[in-house]
């Protein structure tokens, strides 16, 4: 299980809490949405989870146990910018390598071609590249998920290509996700309980 317990956070010293004692828990195989006004942390929730952000107080565990602080982490965040999140000089070969070794399934349900794989990120549109950050994002050393407006600039086809592909994986290999969305009805659909910010604030 992903827990983040009584988590609270603020940016610097002097600034305000944007999270207070704020605790959140994901099962393996679970599906949750993270819904709530904008500003509201639901961004910085995410960057707890997966450590990019370490909580002014609380703390982040998978099983009892810290997130490991270096090496690969076993929470991967995926954003919506997908092309800030990849080194624009290496080909995309090069970037799907950083992963620990993708599925061809995956590759295939993603519809990732193979001529994709010499070029450079600005040589894909934002959906292929998209694609490109989940697969990978999705591997085997990969156990929680937190997708934050993964899919929010994508068309409608896009969106629903890529929502399939990752769910099928996730339920064959027991990854737990968080959807952080605007997108009620995507939550609806896609998740198995839905944690309002707002609410929780
Ligand atoms: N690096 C930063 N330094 C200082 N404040 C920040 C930083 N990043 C975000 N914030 C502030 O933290 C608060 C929460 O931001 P966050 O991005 O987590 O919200 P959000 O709920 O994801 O918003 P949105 O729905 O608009 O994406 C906001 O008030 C934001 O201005």
């Amino acid at each position: 299980m992903l827990k983040g317990e009584q988590l609270s956070f603020r940016y610097r010293v002097n600034q305000p809490w944007i999270l207070r004692d704020f605790s959140i828990e994901i099962n393996k195989s679970e599906i949750v949405g993270l819904q709530g006004p904008s500003g509201q942390g639901k961004t910085t929730i995410g960057k707890l989870l997966a450590g990019y952000l370490q909580p002014t107080e609380g703390r982040v565990t998978i099983d009892g146990k810290p997130l490991p602080n270096q090496g690969y982490c076993p929470v991967q965040l995926i954003f919506q910018h997908p092309e800030l999140a990849m080194n624009p000089r290496w080909t995309i070969s090069q970037i799907l390598a950083e992963g620990k070794g993708t599925s061809r399934e995956l590759l295939q349900g993603l519809g990732i071609h193979s001529n994709w794989l010499s070029r450079f990120p600005h040589e894909l549109s934002g959906g292929e590249l998209q694609r490109i950050a989940v697969a990978r994002s999705l591997n085997r050393a990969t156990r929680y998920l937190i997708a934050d407006e993964m899919t929010a600039m994508l068309d409608t086809n896009t969106q629903a290509l890529i929502w399939r592909a990752v769910i099928d994986y996730a339920c064959q290999v027991e990854i737990g996700i968080l959807v952080i969305s605007h997108d009620i009805a995507l939550l609806k659909y896609l998740c198995h309980r839905r944690i309002d910010l707002k609410a929780a604030h």
